[in-house]
């Protein structure tokens, strides 16, 4: 049973649970067989006249009552079967998925990056109610359904041994049909839950990227990678169902052939005086009722097979292991340092596709520090180490002092604030994704955040103000207006250090002056790391960190690194060329 706990990644209440359920679901089919055995025996008292007996009318309403209670016992038993089953299940599908969401926080980035977004929506969504589906739908039933049969198959060996031979002596060819095709149905599982993700994959790009699609003038039969994942997807669904189909029937007619067989047997021991009539014709109508749970477990053993990709996926994610550190560690200085730091995201491959490469330099605090270079040369990355959403190959990366590699990631974060290009809002009003700042905020302290972030200029023209709910990521505010989200954001958490990653680079000049003067009350006394393309927004920084290829060429200030004539003033020199150019 522990196996089941961890084949199926159950916490110890889901066990426990699922322990509880399969004994309720037993109990129902050990109670469906009471209606079933007062039918046998009214059926045993109407059939007295043909071996010359009298029907006796006390037993019949005897068992009638029996019957009367049968049917309430089941019903007990099918309420408190469904209580522990479905309730239970649905709770643990809950607690996997909130378990999932909170492992996913805590994955380090490189997991991401070899997975997408459909493949994680897939594990938080479909993967868990999988796992209610199975605990819900398929161990309790094919555990309780195993234990019905047994006790079945001894009561009919009591019985008479032969006819229960007879009977039940089809049931191991037809499960040695369903687990000798296991191999070929996970096989062939896998390749449709594949095909499905692709899909899913597919279908969410299309969507997401429509605007491309209609100004191109696509539509979905030309969107050839969408029309070829659905067309495999139909492909491998009608593979995996005829697969399983062909076993499942196969197996469930070699043990139909146990009631030809069954009749042959019974006939036989008839003729030879053996058995008697009514035990005989007895058998004869159970042996019609028997296979019912047999064919239920040979259905559903296959679902069990299928499933299990399902939770192989999910294992896998469950078993990545978290980034951690302390979580009290406290910095009392702000200044950051990279010693020797090397860093690849290629985790198979760091030292040939190393994107930082022995840099060594600082950051100090309270001060404003810029990252310039070519596109690719690392700003981003920096950035990044800084905040350990990835751990570096070699060297470290220190504040005040301290590895960050020692912290824990939320813990670090706490002392951080972003301010992105691509600023992400959640479906809910601007006041509260403003309030994501810092939750503990008061009303005021949040609306304090708003004016200085200068958003009141917006969300006043908005019909319900802060309550106006924002819809999918904010898509009905312009860039300006949701980076000024992000600032007050940001303002909200005053978090002593700053990381602004391109924050102005796609506005224009009247909401690029706001969002400077947003930006100067965001930064007031802190350490900030400006990451910009457009030197001139730099120019006023305390220092400024010049990387090519990953490696630091030079720093200093704006005047120093003019006067260097090297790599900045080169491309200081021709972006201020590019300002004369018109089109
Ligand atoms: N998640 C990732 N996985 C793999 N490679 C990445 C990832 N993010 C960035 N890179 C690569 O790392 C290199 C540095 O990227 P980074 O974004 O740090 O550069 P950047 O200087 O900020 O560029 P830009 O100025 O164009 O934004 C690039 O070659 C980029 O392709």
């Amino acid at each position: 049973m522990h196996k089941l706990k961890d084949f199926l990644m159950l916490t110890d209440k889901g066990y426990s649970d699922l322990k509880r359920a399969i004994t309720a679901c037993t109990i129902t089919n050990l109670a469906l067989m009471l209606p079933f055995a007062v039918t046998i025996q009214i059926f045993t008292e109407l059939l007295k006249p043909l071996m010359g007996q009298e029907i006796s009318w006390t037993r019949m309403w005897f068992f009638l009552g029996c019957g009367i209670v049968a049917g309430i016992l089941v019903f007990i038993a099918n309420k408190n079967d469904y209580k522990k089953t479905y309730v239970t299940s649905y709770l643990e599908a809950e607690n996997s998925r909130i378990s999932v969401a909170e492992r996913i926080r805590k994955l380090p980035m490189n997991f991401f990056n070899s997975k997408d977004l459909t493949e994680l929506t897939t594990n938080i969504m479909a993967d868990c109610s999988t796992t209610e589906h199975v605990l819900s739908h398929i161990i309790p039933q094919l555990c309780a359904n195993a234990v019905s049969i047994t006790l079945i198959c001894a009561m009919l060996a009591i019985f008479d041994w032969r006819m229960a031979l007879a009977v039940f002596c089809t049931v191991p060819i037809s499960f040695f049909i369903i687990l000798g095709s296991k191999k070929i149905q996970n096989m062939l599982s896998e390749k449709h839950v594949e095909a499905k993700l692709k899909a899913s994959g597919q279908v969410q790009e299309y969507l997401e990227g429509i605007k491309v699609i209609k100004a191109c003038g696509l539509d979905g039969s030309k969107f050839s990678a969408l029309d070829n994942a659905l067309r495999l997807m139909k492909k491998m669904a009608i593979k995996m169902e005829f697969g399983t189909g062909i076993f499942v029937t196969g197996a469930q007619m070699i043990l139909q052939a146990g009631v030809g067989l069954t009749v042959f047997v019974g006939v036989h021991l008839l003729t030879n005086g053996e058995i008697e009539l009514i035990p005989l014709l007895m058998f004869f109508v159970i042996v019609v009722r028997i296979y019912g749970p047999v064919i239920v477990e040979l259905t559903l053993l296959p679902e069990l097979f299928y499933h299990r990709a399902a939770t192989k996926r999910m294992r896998a994610l469950m078993t990545t292991p978290i980034m951690e550190g302390d979580t009290e560690k406290q910095i009392t200085r702000w200044n950051i340092d990279f010693e020797n730091v090397s860093f690849s995201y290629n985790t198979r491959n760091p030292r040939e596709d190393a994107v930082i490469k022995n840099l060594t330099v600082s950051i100090p605090s309270d001060a404003i520090t810029a990252l310039v270079g070519p596109s690719g040369c690392g700003k981003s990355t920096i950035s990044r180490l800084i905040a350990r959403f990835w751990d570096v190959n070699q060297g470290c990366v220190k504040i005040g002092g301290v590895d960050v590699k020692t912290l824990d990631p939320e813990h670090l974060m706490s002392y951080m604030s972003f301010v992105f290009q691509d600023v992400i809002l959640f479906n809910d009003t601007v006041y509260n994704n403003i309030r994501i700042g810092n939750m503990d905020a008061t009303e005021e302290q949040v609306m304090a955040a708003a004016r200085a972030a200068r958003c009141d200029e917006f969300v006043n023209e908005l019909p319900d103000g802060y309550q106006t709910m924002l819809g999918e990521n904010g898509s009905t505010l312009s860039g300006g207006e949701r980076q000024r989200i992000s600032i007050a954001r940001a303002l909200l958490k005053n978090a002593p250090i700053i990381l602004l990653d391109e924050a102005t680079a796609s506005l224009d000049p009247e909401n690029e002056v706001l969002i400077q003067q947003a930006i100067s009350k965001v930064i007031e006394g802190k350490t900030v790391i400006v990451i910009a393309h457009r030197l001139r927004t730099i120019a006023g920084a305390d220092k400024i960190i010049v990387l090519d290829e990953g490696m630091l060429v030079e720093e200093g200030n704006h005047d120093t690194l003019m006067k260097n004539k090297g790599l900045y003033e080169k491309m200081y020199r021709i972006q201020q060329e590019s300002l004369g150019w018109s089109v």
